[in-house]
């Protein structure tokens, strides 16, 4: 269902604590109402010369001990409703996190990391904001403005009141004026604070090829503009703010104006005393403040709306992968036979589909290999599987069910893949290991970070399993972080593993002890192993081969030998390239071995069946 408001749910969801802190609120604009009244009372004492010490005293008594209380009270109603707003920021984050958790893969693909930093930061703070100030300062406004008024009409007079209260709903006009622009410009300063945090999140990201390639002037030149951007936007928000205030104060110095001229020939010609005098001006002061906050919590409830509205976006984004109706909650794990039946699948915006009239079966505890040019679909094949996206009903089965009968968390918890980015978190590389629900022991660590040929790397740290790693692992080599990422999926024991192209950044003799250690893995599970690298492929029970989404060979390594194809053509290629590294070392550091090692080394290259980039 969808989400129509946050505040509101909010506060009806917490009535009774929100009706306590207006309580609160009230009792103290109530004894604040007690100060100008004494005062007046005061005055005229002195001005008619009855008053005595012991009255006197008592007056001094009873402002002092008011103004304790309206302290106690006020501050007591404010902390109180700061802490529900508190509760109500933590809820909203916790809500907006849980629902990232739910939505799919793709909705990430749209979406800039900086835009959804500044949702979970600042409109989440904007929405405290609006419940704590905000809604504090609209409940004093209304409390003190009623009750204060109606003491200034029934304890001084009506006429006065009424005129000095005239220039008031100007304010209410301003304040709609001003309305539509500051909200607009709130929203501007949000998505230029948007802009700034995806800009230093991509160039700290991306600083090594910042630096690889002498980018650095112009990502600077790119985000002072950024930065000047944002400051101008927040100066133009900050001026239209002030223009606000000081308009919506010289109102308010207007009703002081009409209440020290009209009161004070109210008094020469004796309607009123002087003590009325002086309670109806402080009356008025009382009032200067609440005034003026309510215009300003006219621009917080609409920077408030604002934020609500990008946030109850997200929340009201559906998952586009979700369990299904069909699917059956008593399958609870996998034995891991895979069949493809005529799976055709087009990515949402896209106007080709991707794999065509896809056909294959994987027998429990068999591999299959899949190779094939770049973009030829080879990792959406496997996406599928894993359900990053929704392949078609009734194409794709695991164990005789079709894959939207089995439990997304069943599925996920039973496959077990390396996917091609091996992102690693910046927490330690046991924490990165032993990511999964799951505890896992020691021993189980140790062997799946052997099993994956990372094993003597990690201990070599000051503080082996535990060395902490930088942002996304980077303080790991290239082939150590893959390394790491396969002793990630191997400590799941899976029933189905999948590798993403992931021996990529792994030397030929490391491959080779990987390829080793996982025979004894792979016995009893399904292994799927997209690989550019014949060598890396050729032990499969069965090999595809992908071109354009369509498979156009398979068989196991000899038989594809055998049919000569692109199989073949890439073997041979790579077979060349295998002796071209052997040659000796005559002109070693010359170009063409730099070429030949390069090729060897560069996937690519591979691919395309010549020079990368051909
Ligand atoms: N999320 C996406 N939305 C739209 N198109 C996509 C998406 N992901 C991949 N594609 C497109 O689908 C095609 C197949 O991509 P895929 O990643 O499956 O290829 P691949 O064979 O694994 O390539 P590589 O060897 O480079 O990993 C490509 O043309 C790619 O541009």
């Amino acid at each position: 269902m969808k989400k129509k408001s946050i505040f509101r749910a909010y506060i009806a969801e917490n009535r009774w604590a929100y009706l306590l802190g207006a309580g609160l609120v009230t009792v103290s604009c109530l004894m604040q109402l007690f100060i100008p009244n004494l005062l007046g009372r005061f005055t005229d004492g002195l001005e008619q010369r009855v008053l005595t010490y012991q009255e006197a005293i008592g007056y001094a008594a009873g402002m002092i001990g008011a103004g304790f209380g309206v302290a106690f009270f006020r501050s007591t109603g404010r902390i109180y409703l700061f802490r529900m707003s508190r509760r109500l920021e933590m809820q909203v984050r916790g809500s907006l996190f849980s629902h990232w958790e739910r939505l799919s893969a793709p909705y990430f693909n749209n979406q800039r990391i900086g835009d959804l930093m500044s949702h979970a930061i600042s409109d989440v703070n904007v929405i405290r904001e609006t419940t704590m100030g905000g809604l504090f300062n609209i409940l004093e406004a209304v409390v003190l403005i009623t009750i204060t008024v109606v003491a200034m009409v029934s304890s001084v007079n009506p006429w006065l009141t009424l005129l000095t209260m005239l220039p008031l709903p100007m304010l209410s006009i301003l304040a709609y004026s001003f309305n539509k622009k500051i909200q607009r410009q709130s929203a501007d300063v949000q998505q230029a604070v948007g802009d700034l945090t995806s800009r230093v999140q991509e160039f700290t990201a991306g600083i090594r090829v910042v630096k690889a390639f002498v980018q650095e002037k112009e990502e600077r030149a790119l985000f002072t503009k950024d930065n000047q951007r944002a400051v101008a936007l927040n100066r133009r928000f900050v001026r239209s703010n002030s223009l606000f205030g000081s308009l919506s104060s010289a109102i308010v110095g207007l009703s002081f104006l009409v209440s020290v001229v009209f009161g004070g020939i109210l008094v020469l010609n004796g309607t009123i005393t002087l003590g009325e005098f002086v309670a109806f001006n402080t009356y008025l002061s009382l009032l200067m403040g609440p005034i003026e906050n309510l215009g300003k919590v006219v621009n917080q409830l609409q920077r408030g709306k604002a934020s609500e509205d990008r946030i109850l976006a997200i929340l009201n984004t559906e998952p586009d992968v979700v369990d299904d109706v069909s699917a059956d909650p008593r399958i609870t794990s996998l034995q891991g036979g895979i069949e493809v039946r005529n799976l055709t699948f087009s990515y949402p915006e896209a106007k080709e589909p991707t794999l065509k009239n896809i056909s294959l079966h994987v027998p429990k505890g068999s591999s299959l290999a899949i190779v094939g040019r770049v973009g030829s679909g080879k990792s959406t094949l496997v996406h599928l599987l894993v359900r990053l996206y929704n392949p078609p009903k009734g194409t794709l089965f695991i164990d005789g069910n079709d894959i939207h009968e089995i439990p997304l968390q069943t599925l996920r918890s039973q496959i077990g893949i390396v996917p091609q980015d091996q992102f690693l978190f910046s927490s330690t590389i046991r924490d990165n290991i032993s990511f999964d629900p799951r505890p896992y022991t020691e021993d189980e660590v140790v062997r799946a970070s052997r099993i994956a040929q990372v094993y003597d790397n990690i201990i070599e740290f000051p503080n082996k399993f535990d060395t902490a790693l930088g942002e996304r692992g980077i303080s790991l080599s290239g082939g150590q972080r893959q390394r790491v990422s396969i002793a990630r999926a191997l400590i799941k024991k899976p029933s189905i593993l999948i590798f993403d192209d992931s021996l990529s950044a792994v030397d030929t003799i490391t491959e080779d002890l990987i390829l080793e250690g996982l025979h004894s893995v792979m016995e009893d599970r399904t292994t799927i192993i997209i690989g550019h690298r014949i060598s890396s492929v050729q032990a499969a029970d069965q090999i595809i081969v992908l071109d354009e989404g369509r498979i156009i060979e398979r068989g196991t390594h000899n038989e594809l030998l055998a049919l000569n194809g692109l199989y073949a053509d890439i073997h041979r290629k790579q077979l060349l390239e295998e002796e071209a590294e052997k040659l000796p070392p005559d002109g070693a550091d010359g170009p063409e071995a730099e070429i030949a090692a390069g090729a060897a080394r560069n996937p690519d290259y591979n691919r395309r069946g010549g020079a990368a980039g051909a």
